[in-house]
């Protein structure tokens, strides 16, 4: 596969969850904000064109990350859900390509992504008519509890996954699929679901465990070991 595969980074939240002095994508981590690290394990893989990547419009940090003037990197407007902000850059990247790129979509807030899963993803993607999305199967009990967290429910765990990113797909198929869910006004909180609401079944590709999405304060932490453990070989 040549460099035709597009990235798109939604960074347009507040990461109110992390209950933070700004979005958590602008933390520090290990010495540099985290979407810095979650951009150079983009940028740096030889298949990956360029990364468009959509900020809040009154995004006061995105200036200070002084990024090197050679990476392919373009800014798009967030929006006021995660799947605006992607329908957003992906609009912007239809205006600087004919083509109908593979576009890989993937959360500022995963800076410990490893190539390798990368490469997976490419690899068990290149010819499938739809696309997928990395995953890690469910390995732990899961329960359905209310509002006074009583458990109400032991949930089947059989073919349970969590849904990770980066989520693959093509461009002019993720847009349209999108589209529909914003004219039908349904929130989807993944590109997959969007697909799954236009009728598609991606395809599942297992990743690592440690490509967490840092949302609560604890996960700087362990972000930070995952980044330490993965060391500079980008794993
Ligand atoms: N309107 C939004 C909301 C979220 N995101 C991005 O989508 C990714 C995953 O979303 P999430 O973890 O929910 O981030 P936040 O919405 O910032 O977190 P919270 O729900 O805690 O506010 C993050 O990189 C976030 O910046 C975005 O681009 N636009
Ligand atoms: C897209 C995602 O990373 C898949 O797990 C996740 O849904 C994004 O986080 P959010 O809290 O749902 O916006």
């Amino acid at each position: 596969m040549s460099k035709s595969v597009w990235a798109v980074v939604p960074a347009a939240g507040n990461g109110s969850r992390m209950r933070a002095d700004r979005p958590k994508q602008y933390l520090p981590l290990l010495g540099k904000p985290v979407i810095r690290h979650t951009l150079e394990r983009l940028i740096s893989h030889p298949k990956i064109q360029g990364v468009i990547v959509a900020v809040a419009e009154q995004d006061p940090f995105w200036s200070d990350l002084m990024l090197p003037d050679d990476w392919p990197v373009y800014l798009a407007t967030g929006g006021s859900q995660r799947s605006d902000s992607v329908f957003n850059a992906l609009f912007y990247l239809r205006q600087l390509t004919d083509d109908d790129p593979w576009v890989l979509v993937h959360d500022a807030a995963r800076p410990c992504l490893r190539h390798t899963d990368i490469d997976r993803m490419l690899t068990q993607l290149a010819e499938d008519p739809v696309g997928g999305i990395l995953g890690i199967p469910m390995t732990e009990t899961v329960k359905r509890v209310n509002d006074n967290h009583r458990i109400l429910e032991t949930v089947n765990r059989d073919n349970l996954w969590r849904a990770a990113t980066p989520q693959m797909f093509h461009l002019k198929h993720l847009l349209q699929a999108l589209q529909q869910t914003i004219d039908a006004q349904c929130q989807v909180t993944d590109e997959a679901s969007a697909m799954e609401y236009a009728g598609f079944q991606p395809k599942m590709v297992e990743g690592h465990a440690d490509n967490l999405k840092i949302t609560l304060p604890q996960d700087l932490e362990l972000a930070a070991l995952y980044l330490q453990r993965q060391g500079d070989q980008l794993a």
